[in-house]
């Protein structure tokens, strides 16, 4: 399963063993490779993804045993970064993956290669993190929330047990789906233009389809001395610090404010509830050290705030990171509190792998795409 991410493609090589005749296949282990930059970086010429996509595909054959090849289906489901992209310009990249995946071994079917659709991105993300920590099967007990930030969406997604959270949310927030023998009504929503790398164009002023050529855009979250340029998404930008403006915690939070502020849906369930948490949470809570690399760890919300006045604060001790650490910090607390409504004292596990497997939306895809081929009996 390729999730093509808009900062990065990744592979994930699932091995299931039929242990059971009748009984669902079980998932023994994962093979995981990624490579950067995503696909919309080749937006402007899609012919050069190819070498990207082969390096994977080469992953593939070196871990499925040739003999079973043609019975592995390979997929590929592109996500934000191709949501933000013109429908042409998209389907001329997944059309140049579709090629590479006719000519490989695999099995390959027609709707091989597409675009996720976020209310699945956020449901089979939760279904990954679930699954593995075995709540989808045995006596229901509790089942945990998933937050997914990415660079162009971001994903919230939980099991409402309150009546008056399926009454107050939006209709397009709740959807019900049929798996493991059990059908689960989720709330989940996919929010277009607040994953990370998307955020940091907002708060420096500009749309996250780009669209301009030339900006200088200065912010009070960035080092007061720093110039440089970025390309995202084929534009060019020149941004950089407020030398004579104000510099830190407070000007940089009231900035990233205004990308959140009454933006998202606030239900109140969540504030009591669990939530793993990956991608960019994870990513950001590793570089400052709130949590382990290997082996992730709990947080609370305040955690986050408290380190991101740290860094703000005192930018000057964080120059062998990158300079939107402070930006990046204040958005993921603003997100949090501001946006969804999480409490200071919610508890977030902050996780990457969970049993040896990347908790990431692709192992629920395959379990949807094994029940769709009628693989799972
Ligand atoms: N470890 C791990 N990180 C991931 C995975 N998928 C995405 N990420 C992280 O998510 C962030 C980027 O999100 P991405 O998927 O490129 O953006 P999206 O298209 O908006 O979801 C980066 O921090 C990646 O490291 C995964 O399967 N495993
Ligand atoms: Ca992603």
């Amino acid at each position: 399963m390729f999730d093509a991410g808009s900062t990065g493609t990744r592979i994930h090589i699932y091995t299931f063993v039929q242990k059971v005749p009748g009984h669902p296949p079980e998932l023994e282990g994962e093979v995981f490779e990624s490579v950067k930059p995503g696909l919309s970086a080749y937006v402007d010429q899609p012919e050069e993804c190819a070498e990207s996509i082969q390096g994977l595909l080469k992953i593939a054959k070196d871990t499925v045993p040739p003999s079973h090849w043609k019975s592995t289906p390979v997929v590929l489901m592109a996500t934000a970064g191709l949501r933000l992209l013109p429908e042409t310009k998209a389907q001329a990249l997944l059309s140049e993956v579709k090629e590479i995946f006719e000519d490989s071994p695999f099995l390959v079917t027609d709707n091989s290669v597409g675009i996720m659709n976020g209310t699945y991105e956020g449901i089979l993300g939760w279904i990954t993190v679930n699954f593995l920590t075995g709540q989808l099967y045995g006596e229901r007990n509790q089942t945990f929330g998933t937050l997914d930030l990415g660079g162009a969406s971001t994903q919230i997604t939980f099991l409402p047990e309150f009546e008056e959270t399926v009454e107050q949310a939006p209709q397009d927030f709740l959807t019900s789906f049929e798996m493991f023998e059990s059908t689960y009504s989720l709330y989940t929503h996919s929010y277009l233009g607040l994953g990370l790398k998307a955020a940091r164009l907002a708060t420096l002023g500009v749309s996250a389809e780009g669209g301009v050529h030339e900006q200088r855009l200065y912010s009070s979250c960035l080092p007061e001395d720093l110039e440089a340029e970025w390309i995202f998404a084929g534009v060019n930008y020149h941004y950089g610090g407020k030398p004579d403006g104000e510099t830190g915690f407070k000007a940089c939070y009231a900035e990233v404010l205004k990308i959140v502020k009454d933006k998202l849906h606030q239900p109140e369930e969540i504030q009591g509830r669990t939530f793993y948490a990956f991608s960019y949470y994870y990513d950001r809570a590793v570089d400052t050290n709130l949590i382990d690399y290997e082996t992730g760890g709990a947080l609370e919300v305040r955690d986050f705030k408290r380190k991101a006045k740290e860094v703000c604060n005192h930018m000057e001790r964080y120059t062998s990171h990158s300079p939107f650490l402070c930006m990046d910090l204040c958005y993921i607390t603003a997100l949090l509190k501001d946006g969804f409504g999480f409490k200071d004292s919610t508890v977030l596990q902050l996780t990457k792998k969970v049993n040896d497997v990347e908790t990431s939306w692709t192992l629920g895809a395959t379990f949807h795409l094994m029940q769709s081929l009628h693989v799972s009996h």
